[in-house]
């Protein structure tokens, strides 16, 4: 996946103006790789949310998935939103066939590839429940495996697990280690948390203030990670990338001027 060069304005209703929210962010996303993109509030994250998904179109540059601009909604994007997003009166499993339903999948495949993915994500005793007899971090479970279910080429993260409490919030993001290991997709992570996109990118991806681009990129190495019994948050490596990171945060609210 690509951005090349991708700049959204928003018109400045009765000034004539407008506002860039996002100048020339270029970025190369490897097929398999799992990248998170953190930067401060504004800077154009769920601008670019809406153009990957299709909803909106740059004002200039080009989003490229598998060499094809991306120019409207499609299945090839799976997306699990901070909120849940699942129909409450559908069961896990009948959320999860929601995609395969769009693809016009006969129904026992349907019910074969849902239940496989709640099996996936670690559900498989709960396929019959409704959301409200979920909890919180099960709840973004379904929609992780609804969203893989109808195997999309990317997946799109934004912000998933934020409201989910501290406990919770660090077994998923080792599940979704485990499952991004199973099956090998790419993933594009967004979030506020410097310690959440240390400990799950390989490549942490530093957005500026607005209007967004890439401050930094930083290459994350830690072995390890996700293995059952590491506290790798506390690590030499992982907390002198958080400070990296954390540095580079710093330097482009400063550029910025936002304080
Ligand atoms: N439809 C729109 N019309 C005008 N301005 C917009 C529109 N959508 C976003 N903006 C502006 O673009 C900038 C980026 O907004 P965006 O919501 O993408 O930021 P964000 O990084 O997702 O923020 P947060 O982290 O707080 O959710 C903001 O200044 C916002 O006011």
């Amino acid at each position: 996946m690509r951005f090349d060069s991708v700049r959204k304005e928003f018109p400045v209703r009765g000034t004539g103006t407008s506002l860039v929210a996002l100048a020339d962010l270029t970025l190369d996303v490897a097929p398999g790789e799992l990248v998170t993109l953190v930067g401060p509030s504004g800077c154009g994250k769920s601008t670019l949310l809406d153009l990957v998904t299709g909803l909106s179109e740059p004002t200039s540059g080009r989003i490229l998935l598998d060499g094809r601009p991306v120019t409207g909604p499609g299945l090839d994007r799976g997306i699990v939103f901070q909120q849940y997003a699942l129909l409450p009166w559908r069961t896990a499993q009948a959320n999860v066939e929601l995609g395969l339903e769009a693809r016009r999948l006969p129904k026992a495949q349907r019910r074969r590839i849902a239940r496989e993915h709640l099996e996936l994500v670690g559900l498989s005793g709960f396929a019959d429940r409704y959301p409200h007899e979920l909890s919180g971090g099960m709840k973004q479970r379904v929609a992780i495996a609804r969203s893989l279910a109808f195997d999309p080429e990317v997946l799109l993260m934004d912000e998933p697990f934020a409201a989910l409490d501290a406990q919770t919030r660090e077994t998923l993001q080792d599940e979704l280690l485990r499952i991004w290991r199973a099956t090998g997709k790419t993933i594009v992570f967004i979030t506020h948390g410097i310690e959440e996109a240390v400990y799950l990118g390989q490549r942490v991806v530093v957005l500026t203030p607005r209007p967004g681009r890439v401050q930094a990129v930083l290459d994350v190495d830690l072995p390890g990670r996700g293995e059952p019994g590491q506290d790798l948050r506390a690590h030499p490596t992982f907390v002198a990338l958080r400070h990296r990171v954390w540095d580079a945060l710093h330097d482009a609210r400063a550029e910025g001027g936002v304080r």
